[in-house]
């Protein structure tokens, strides 16, 4: 299958080219950017020399409608809306990246970014979590992959929330990101000198991502969910860890609960519930795997779980290629089959 990826210059894009050279399957043959147009990839990124020296192009829909059937758009929020709707158009299957497809409602879509140029596209969008909506993503000619801390928050949460085993009020999602996550481009808060050897929370109760966790939990349990979402700036570049506090509506055990995330993940290929470990950054890190550990506090009544990912892979380019890999019809896996990078 021959596939387009478009804003290949940012980290998800290169992320994406990476992750597809193992896919054998898969043949990247177009790759466009923005700002190096007629560059080589792999001067850009040379980790990729001699692998993939392709050169990057200028966007044009028509030429990527036709040679490739499936475009990633790995494009700011508000870029994407710009080009989505002309590659659906021209009959290409799209995996959009950015938040602009992922609301089921466009006023909380608006009020979070901006006004949306495609309300319509924004309804038949399928929300590609990959582990919970998989049948629609089979489906589905436009997936908006998950923002990367709705990944995490959401695989800890759905088993408890879907099932009313939690409260729908008072969870608090914290939740720590490397710097990564805020893409390649030069901002004063990421650069090393603000980050290296210094922790810190940002954009507190003001985070687009409360809105996208809390409108999926709401759908799953069709009441209200309402959460408090504090991100914060890891000085590390890859991975998040989310720590999550939720007041039981049951009365279940450290146990009982575990053996409920392992029945609700039974076959999952990327979700690792672990049973008597928590979850680390450096056992995520490189690969597409969300782990997932759970401890009741039954002085407390509440449940803490804990999901790390790498925001890069599961998180971004990883759950996009399980996307592909669902919508194609394939097998969940293939280029997605590393496992982390412990050291
Ligand atoms: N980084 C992460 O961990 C995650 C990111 N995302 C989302 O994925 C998307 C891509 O993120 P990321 O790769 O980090 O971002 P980057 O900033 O690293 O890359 C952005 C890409 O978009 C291109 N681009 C920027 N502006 C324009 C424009 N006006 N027209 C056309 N192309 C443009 C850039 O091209 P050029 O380099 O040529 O300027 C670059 O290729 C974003 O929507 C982001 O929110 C989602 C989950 C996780
Ligand atoms: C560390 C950092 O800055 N992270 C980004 C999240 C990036 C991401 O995954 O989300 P979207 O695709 O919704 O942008 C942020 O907080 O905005």
């Amino acid at each position: 299958m021959k596939v387009s990826i478009i804003g290949a210059t940012g980290y998800t894009g290169a992320e994406l080219i990476r992750l597809l050279t193992q896919h054998p399957q898969v043949e990247v043959e177009i790759i466009t950017s923005n700002s190096f147009v007629g560059k080589k990839i792999s001067d850009i990124y040379p980790n990729l020399t001699g692998i993939i020296d392709m050169k990057c192009k200028e966007l044009n829909v028509e030429e990527i409608a036709e040679k490739t059937e499936v475009a990633f758009t790995a494009l700011p929020h508000g870029v994407s809306m710009d080009i989505v709707p002309q590659l659906v158009e021209r009959g290409l299957k799209v995996i959009d990246l950015s938040g602009d497809y992922r609301y089921q409602d466009l006023d909380t879509y608006q009020a979070w970014y901006k006004e949306h140029s495609s309300p319509e596209l924004l309804a038949k969008g399928t929300y590609g979590l990959a582990e919970y909506n998989s049948l629609k993503i089979k489906d589905s000619s436009l997936v908006a992959n998950p923002g990367c801390y709705p990944t995490a928050s959401l695989l800890a949460l759905m088993p408890l929330v879907e099932n009313s085993l939690v409260e729908k009020e008072g969870i608090i999602v914290d939740a720590k990101s490397g710097t990564t996550g805020a893409g390649r481009k030069l901002s004063r808060g990421t650069h090393f000198s603000e980050t290296e050897g210094n922790f810190k929370a940002y954009k507190v109760a003001n985070h687009r991502h409360r809105s996208e966790i809390e409108e999926k939990l709401s759908l799953a349990q069709t009441d209200d969910v309402q959460l408090t979402f504090t991100p914060h700036l890891l000085p590390a570049k890859r991975g998040i860890l989310a720590t999550i506090y939720a007041d039981l509506a049951c009365d279940k055990s450290t146990e009982e609960l575990i053996h409920y995330y392992h029945e609700f993940y039974d076959g999952a290929n990327f979700v690792r519930i672990l049973d008597n470990k928590l979850p680390q950054l450096k056992y995520v890190v490189g690969s597409n795997y969300c782990d997932i550990g759970v401890k009741v506090d039954q002085e407390r009544n509440q449940v803490i779980i804990i999901s790390a990912i790498d925001n890069l892979i599961k998180g971004s380019a990883g759950q996009a290629i399980q996307n592909l890999n669902l919508m194609a019809g394939w097998d969940e896996t293939p280029g997605l089959k590393q496992i982390g990078m412990y050291l």
